[in-house]
C-alpha cells in the first residue's frame, strides 16, 4: 500500500484535476465514501446519533458532504461548525437542502449543546482539520475536541472516526498536536498518509480505512513510499521447487559471536536456517566452537583463530576471504564486540569482501550490530564496502553511523533512511516501532506493525539471519530486507499472541519463522480457491 505526504496528495489533487476530476467532485466522493465506510462500520446506520465536528476547510467540507449521505442512510445527524463557512459554500448549501441544521460553535455558549451532545452521540466524526493543519491548534476547535476527549474517556461506547485523518495528526511527520484525539477508526482519503505510521501518530488513528476516491487511474505512479502487505511479500519470496537441493537455497557464512556475546551468532545462524538458507556456516573463534557446536545441530563451522583474550586472531580474515566463493550470503557483526581485535578482522573482512575475486556472482551481505559501530567509528566508512550490502542499525547505530544525535534520526526516520541509503549507495533497514526499509533508488517502505515483544536482546540478530537467508536464496537487498522484516514482524506477532507482549525471548521467535512463510502462502492459496 502507498503512502502519501499532504504535498504529494495535493499534486495527486492537481493531476486529477487536469484530466477533469475536479476538487469539488473529489469532494463529492469523499465525503460518500467516508459516509459509506462509516454507514458499514454501524450496521446499520439508521437510527445512530452522530455528531460531524466541520472545520474551515476541505476537510470540513468533506464532513458535510459526509453528513449529507449519513442523513440519508437513516443516521441522527447533527452538524456542529466550529468556524464560520462562507455563504457560497456549496456543500454547506446541500447539508442545509437536505434538512441538517448546522450549529455553529460562536453561538454555542459554553459549548453547552455540543457537551449535550456528546452525552448522546454513538459517533463523532472528526472532520476538524485533515492535511491543510497549519499551525498549533486554538480557539473553539481546540476547546470542542478536548470535549471530545473527554466524553470518549468517559463514555467508551462512543465511536470516534476521524475523517482522512485525526485532526491535529501531521500527516507528513507523525506529530500530534496537544488538542489531537485518538480516533477508533480513521477513514481515509486516496491514499494512508505517512504520518500514520510515525510515532506519536501512530497510536492515534485507531484502525485504518482506505477510501477510494477515483483518482485517475495511473495517479500513485510516482509515489516511492510503502507500507508492507502481504501481497507485496508473497510476490518477493523465492520458489522452493520440488527438486532442490541444498545448493539451490544457497549458503550463508555468518561472521558472529565473541566469548561476551556468543548467543548473538546461535540465533544469527538459526534465524538464516529457519528462513530457508540451503547451509550456513559460522565463523567463529576456536575457543567459542564447543559452545556454539553444542547449540548448533546444523550450523557448519568455520573455526578461526584466537588471540590471546579470545578476539579474531590476524588471518582470520584471511581464511574466510579464501572460502568466500562458497558462498551466496554472509550475515556479519552480531555479537562481535568491539576489541581491537574485533574492529581489525571486521575492516579486513570487509576489504576483502569488497574486492570482487573474492565473491561468488549475486553475493551480498547483512552488516548488523558491531560491524556497523565499527564501520562508523571511520569517516567516510561506506566507501570501504564496495559490495551490495542490507545495513540493519537501530535508532543508535543509525545515529553512529550519519554522524547525527538520535532525536533527529527519530524526527525523520524515513527520509533519512532514503537520503543515507542514497548517500551509501547500499539498503538501509532503520529498525523500531514501523522499521523503515530504503533503497538507494530512492524508495522506502515501512513495517505495517509495532510490536513491544520485540523490544528486547537478540531480536535483531534474529532479523540478521533472517535476511541473510533470504539474500542466500538470491532475494536482491532491497526484498529481502523488505521480506525480512515482514517475516520476522509476523513471527514477533505471533510470539505476542502466544506469550503476550512481556516476558518473550528472541529465541521465541525462531520457530515462528517458518510458520510465517507458511502462513503467507496458505493464506494466498485460500485466496485462490
Ligand atoms: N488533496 C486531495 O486530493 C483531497 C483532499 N480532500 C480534503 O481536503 C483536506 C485538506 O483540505 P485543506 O487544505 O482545506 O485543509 P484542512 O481542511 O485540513 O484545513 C485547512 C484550513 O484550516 C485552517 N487552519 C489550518 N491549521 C489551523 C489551525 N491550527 N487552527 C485554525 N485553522 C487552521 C487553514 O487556514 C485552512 O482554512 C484533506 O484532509 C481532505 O479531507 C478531499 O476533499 C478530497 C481530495
Ligand atoms: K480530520
Amino acid at each position: 500500500m502507498n503512502l502519501v505526504t499532504a504535498a504529494e496528495m495535493r499534486r495527486l489533487e492537481q493531476e486529477a484535476a487536469a484530466l477533469g476530476v475536479s476538487a469539488a467532485e473529489l469532494m463529492q466522493r469523499a465525503g460518500r465514501e467516508v459516509a459509506d465506510k462509516l454507514a458499514a462500520l454501524l450496521e446499520p446506520a439508521a437510527g445512530k446519533r452522530v455528531i460531524v465536528l466541520v472545520g474551515p476547510g476541505n476537510n470540513g467540507g468533506d464532513g458535510l458532504v459526509a453528513a449529507r449521505h449519513l442523513k440519508t442512510a437513516g443516521a441522527l445527524t447533527d452538524i456542529y461548525l466550529l468556524s464560520p463557512r462562507g455563504s457560497d459554500d456549496i456543500v454547506l448549501r446541500e447539508a442545509v437542502t437536505a434538512g441538517l441544521s448546522p450549529l455553529e460553535a460562536r453561538y454555542d455558549v459554553g459549548f453547552e449543546r455540543l457537551r449535550a451532545a456528546l452525552e448522546e452521540a454513538d459517533v463523532v466524526l472528526d472532520a476538524v482539520f485533515g492535511t491543510g493543519l497549519g499551525r498549533s491548534i486554538s480557539g473553539a476547535p481546540a476547546a470542542a475536541l478536548a470535549l471530545v476527549e473527554e466524553a470518549r474517556n468517559r463514555r467508551p461506547e462512543m465511536t470516534v472516526v476521524a475523517l482522512d485523518l485525526p485532526s491535529g495528526l501531521d500527516a507528513d511527520t507523525g506529530a500530534i498536536d496537544p488538542s489531537a484525539v485518538r480516533a477508533d477508526f480513521t477513514i481515509t482519503l486516496g491514499y494512508a498518509k505517512r504520518g500514520f505510521f510515525l510515532f506519536p501518530g501512530a497510536g492515534y488513528t485507531g484502525e485504518i480505512l482506505v477510501a477510494d476516491i477515483g483518482l485517475p487511474e495511473g495517479s500513485g505512479a510516482g509515489l516511492n513510499t510503502e507500507v508492507l502487505d502481504e501481497h507485496l511479500i508473497l510476490d518477493l519470496l523465492p520458489d522452493r521447487p520440488a527438486d532442490a537441493h541444498k545448493g539451490t537455497f544457497g549458503k550463508v557464512l555468518v561472521a558472529a559471536g565473541s566469548p561476551e556475546y556468543a548467543g548473538a551468532a546461535v540465533l544469527a545462524c538459526q534465524a538464516a536456517g529457519r528462513a530457508g538458507a540451503g547451509l550456513v556456516t559460522l565463523a567463529a573463534g576456536k575457543s567459542l566452537y564447543p559452545v556454539l557446536a553444542s547449540r548448533l545441530t546444523e550450523t557448519t563451522h568455520l573455526i578461526l583463530p584466537e588471540t590471546a583474550d579470545g578476539g579474531p586472531a590476524p588471518g582470520a580474515a584471511e581464511l574466510i576471504a579464501g572460502r568466500l566463493k562458497e558462498f551466496s550470503a554472509a550475515v556479519i557483526g552480531p555479537g562481535l564486540g568491539q576489541s581491537p581485535s574485533a574492529a581489525a578482522f571486521t575492516r579486513a573482512l570487509l576489504a576483502a569482501l569488497s574486492r570482487p575475486e573474492n565473491r561468488a556472482s549475486g553475493f551480498a551481505a547483512v552488516l548488523d550490530a558491531d560491524a556497523l559501530n565499527i564501520l562508523s567509528a571511520e569517516s567516510d566508512w561506506w566507501l570501504k564496502v564496495d559490495f551490495p550490502a542490507v545495513l540493519t542499525p537501530h535508532p543508535g547505530e543509525m545515529a553512529r553511523l550519519a554522524g547525527l544525535a538520535v532525536p533527529r534520526v527519530q524526527s525523520d526516520r524515513i527520509e533519512l533512511a532514503r537520503r543515507c541509503a542514497g548517500l551509501w549507495r547500499q539498503v538501509v533497514v532503520l529498525k523500531g516501532a514501523h522499521t523503515v526499509i530504503a533503497s538507494s533508488d530512492g524508495r522506502a517502505a515501512l513495517a505495517p506493525n509495532a510490536n513491544p515483544a520485540l523490544a528486547t536482546a537478540g531480536t535483531g540478530d534474529v532479523l540478521a539471519g533472517i535476511i541473510g537467508g533470504l539474500l542466500a536464496q538470491g532475494l536482491a537487498p532491497f526484498d529481502a530486507a523488505r521480506a525480512g522484516v515482514y517475516i520476522h514482524a509476523m513471527a514477533a506477532e505471533s510470539v505476542r499472541a502466544a506469550l503476550g507482549d512481556c516476558g518473550a525471548v528472541a529465541s521465541d521467535l525462531l520457530g515462528h519463522i517458518p510458520r510465517s512463510f507458511k502462513a503467507l502462502k496458505e493464506h494466498d492459496h485460500a485466496a485462490c480457491h
